[in-house]
């Protein structure tokens, strides 16, 4: 495991790459924001010309007041433009990052071992944690170093003494911010722990709820909920409080630079000041001086979010991608030959696959059978390109399938799962997901194979009808049937199924088992099963795994292709 030094710098370090990867965009915003700087600037001095006539002094008119105006009136449309240029920075950057974690999780698809509750946060909550970071910190951070040198300039040109005032105003609100903010980065990180933890929690509960109401325990459930929340509740009040103790230290400093420079220029009240003109212009520019910083201050909070979104999403988009060859084209036929195989999940433990090697040629269906835990599911995952093996060769005609880059080791296979998912959508769309391009007759040509039409011509909207969550419910045999359409339709040389007819009855084990039967004809077939009709009444070979080696080699009683 990383340590959190380690961790803090992969955090930085990757908030510091997103940074520079968006400079362009953020050029605009701090262009807009220090032109909208420099028009108050212009517009200070002339409302300092008009005071100071208000005081008596001379040499202000309408000219002053007119020019006034109109510069406020650039300056809102400036801070206007800059908003939504800082919007834009924003949302662009999002959309980019969420892309890019999305593609990950799908590239990494099963062998990401982060609960559902924990991937979804990342895609959402942390990708959106990041949206201060862009369209506030960012923009602010630099207008929080070039505005105040600018102004306290400008002050200095009309009262040197005053500008040095103003500079050491600019000095001071750093140091207390990193002062406070070293607790605020600690109180963060805890917040969004918390945050990820109840929403996991509340992921995993709901995907649990018949569960939980079979066993009379939603009460208890509540409870741990509400404690969690509470939880989330103590911490973000902490962040909260040590954000304001950071925005009362800037303003008790805006105040002493206020108060040091009001001492400075205490003639102006007795009408006794050699340029009074200039001593209003510097007092008038405080509150524009500060504005920067008390963004800078503001947003400082965005970045110790983002500091906490980062170190979450750091790990997974520094992770190298993936490589590997791509393949030329997809072969009609598939020699698989495994060899020695060694699979270890944990270096602690004894490994889930040691030394297991078989060949299966087109044609032939390979049955992986064993107790639960023996490795049969691990074996698919290697196969499939979800885990790398420890060691051991896997071979597809001769050529090492461990080289190509497992999307395209999958563009060889078709997979049946042991629970398929459908998605809320008509059964057709669920079976052209296999498949996108296929036309409707090939759609209906898989949906009769795998016996599919056989239920839906009873269904009201045939294999129109939308199933999945909130949809018509389909029984455990009819959406293995689904699944079966599906290998049907990608016709690919390789399949692989795992445990296609776990929890079925006998009576839909052999429906089920007729389909996969025509499914695995003239295709190089891996099925791991449990099952013993599938194991006696399929012709197959059986390799018998038994804690990760293979044990027994045999040939089912109904055994019709041939034997590497
Ligand atoms: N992600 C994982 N992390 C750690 N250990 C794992 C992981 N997945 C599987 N294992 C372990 O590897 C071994 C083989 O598991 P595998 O899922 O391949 O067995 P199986 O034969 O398919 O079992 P079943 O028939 O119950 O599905 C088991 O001891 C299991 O606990």
């Amino acid at each position: 495991m990383s340590s959190k030094p380690a961790e803090d710098a992969a955090a930085k370090a990757f908030l510091a790459r997103l940074a520079r990867e968006d400079r362009s965009r953020l050029l605009r915003p701090v262009m807009l924001g220090l032109a909208a700087a420099l028009c108050g600037v212009c517009q200070a001095w002339f409302i300092a010309t008009l005071l100071a006539a208000l005081l008596g002094f001379p040499g202000a008119g309408w000219g002053e007041l007119a020019a006034a105006a109109v510069l406020a009136l650039v300056q809102v449309g400036l801070a206007v433009a800059q908003e939504r240029a800082q919007q834009a920075a924003g949302s662009a950057a999002r959309a980019r990052l969420r892309a890019r974690v999305q593609a990950r999780l799908l590239e990494l698809g099963p062998a990401d071992e982060r609960p559902a509750g924990e991937r979804a946060a990342l895609i959402v909550d942390r990708v959106e944690a990041l949206d201060g970071y862009f369209a506030r910190w960012l923009p602010a951070a630099r207008l929080a170093v070039i505005v105040p040198v600018a102004i306290a300039a400008a002050a200095a040109v009309a009262d040197p003494v005053g500008g040095l005032i103003l500079l050491a105003g600019a000095v001071l609100v750093p140091l207390s911010m990193a002062l406070t903010g070293i607790g605020a980065a600690v109180q963060s990180r805890r917040q969004f722990e918390a945050l990820q933890q109840l929403s996991g929690r509340f992921l995993d509960r709901v995907r649990g709820l018949p569960t939980l109401v079979l066993f009379n325990r939603q009460d208890d459930e509540a409870g741990a909920l509400g404690r969690a929340a509470d939880e989330l509740r103590v911490r973000t009040l902490r962040v909260l409080r040590v954000a304001f103790l950071g925005s009362a230290a800037m303003e008790l400093i805006a105040a002493a630079i206020l108060g040091c420079l009001a001492w400075r220029h205490a003639a102006l009240a007795t009408g006794g000041h050699p340029s009074p003109t200039a001593a209003l212009f510097v007092l008038i520019l405080v509150p524009a001086f500060f504005a920067p910083l008390r963004a800078f201050s503001a947003a400082y909070n965005e970045r110790m979010s983002a500091a906490g979104a980062a170190a979450a999403l750091a790990p997974l988009l520094d992770a190298p991608a993936a490589e590997g060859l791509r393949l030329e084209e997809i072969p009609p036929d598939v020699v698989l030959t495994v060899e020695d195989l060694t699979l270890r999940y944990d270096p602690a433990r004894p490994p889930a696959l040691d030394g297991v090697s078989f060949r299966v040629l087109p044609g032939e269906t390979l049955v992986l059978a064993g107790p639960s835990g023996s490795g049969k599911s691990s074996v698919l995952r290697v196969l499939l390109g979800f885990r790398r093996p420890d060691a051991g060769r896997v071979a597809l005609n001769g050529r090492d399938a461990l080289a190509l880059h497992p999307a395209e080791l999958r563009r060889l296979i078709a997979y049946v799962p042991q629970k398929p998912h459908l998605f809320r959508t008509t059964i057709r769309d669920n079976i052209r997901f296999a498949r996108p391009e296929a036309d409707d007759a090939a759609v209906e040509h898989a949906a009769r194979e795998a016996r599919v039409l056989d239920f839906t011509r009873a269904l009201p909207d045939g294999l129109d009808t939308v199933v999945g969550e909130g949809g018509w419910g389909l029984s455990g045999g009819q959406a293995q049937r689904v699944a079966l359409a599906r290998a049907f339709l990608r016709d690919r040389p390789l399949v692989l199924l795992d445990e296609p007819t776990a929890h079925l009855d006998p009576g839909t084990e052999a429906e089920v088992l007729d389909g996969l039967r025509r499914l695995c004809a003239g295709r190089t077939a891996v099925i791991a099963s449990h099952s013993p009709l599938l194991r006696d009444r399929f012709p197959a070979r059986i390799l018998t795994l038994e804690n990760g080696r293979a044990v027994a080699n045999r040939r089912s009683s109904r055994e019709a292709g041939h034997v590497a």
